[in-house]
């Protein structure tokens, strides 16, 4: 498809994000032993790298990948697990971490899952929030910004795999 990109969230304003999310984090686990943080890539690895480094005490992460837009910009509501983490989770705090929620199918699965291991505690961390595309409901612990229908690329995201390396966050126009 034909189309541009429009800067929508500076990288000065996501450093403002990550610090603000990171001191919300840093509260709410103050008292943990271990906390595991968990990414879904593909998308969520760069905000992971940047998130992580913020927060205190015994971390661990690891990495779980599933798919379900592949190069379409609607979620085929089939997500796939395309790797699982390696970490047993049963008796573990848990966060995972995520760089946008649209439908809310790709976590509904995931939670479900995750659940089923029997964790201390399961929150859930995303970058973006796009509440207005929800076909499922999840419930998000953590929220760096809520942002309005539009498909956006940049800092991890994609389309079509192009835009991860962007250090902004930019929303896609298509053209005739
Ligand atoms: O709430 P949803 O409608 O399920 O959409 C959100 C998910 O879609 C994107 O991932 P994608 O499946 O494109 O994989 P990627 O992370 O490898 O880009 C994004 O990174 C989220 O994980
Ligand atoms: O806005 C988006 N951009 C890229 N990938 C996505 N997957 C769900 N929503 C989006
Ligand atoms: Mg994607």
């Amino acid at each position: 498809m034909k189309h541009t990109i429009e800067e929508m969230i500076s990288t000065a304003e996501i450093e403002t994000m990550l610090d603000r999310l990171a001191d919300e984090i840093n509260e709410h686990y103050k008292e943990h032993k271990r906390l595991l943080m968990v990414g879904l890539l593909k998308g969520s690895a760069v905000f992971m790298a940047d998130l992580c480094r913020r927060i205190r005490g015994h971390v661990e992460i690891d990495f779980m990948a599933v798919s379900s837009y592949g190069n379409k910009m609607t979620s085929s509501r089939d997500v796939r697990i395309l790797k699982d983490i390696d970490s047993d989770i049963a008796g573990r705090d848990v966060l995972i971490v995520e760089d946008l929620i649209d439908s809310g199918n790709t976590l509904n699965k995931v939670k479900e899952m995750l659940m089923l291991r029997s964790p201390k505690s399961l929150a859930i961390c995303t970058l973006l929030d796009k509440p207005e595309r929800r076909e499922v409901n999840v419930h998000v612990d953590f929220i760096g910004k809520t942002i309005p229908d539009e498909f956006i690329v940049g800092y991890g995201i994609d389309y079509a795999e192009q835009y991860r390396n962007l250090s902004y966050i930019a929303k896609v126009i298509p053209q005739e």
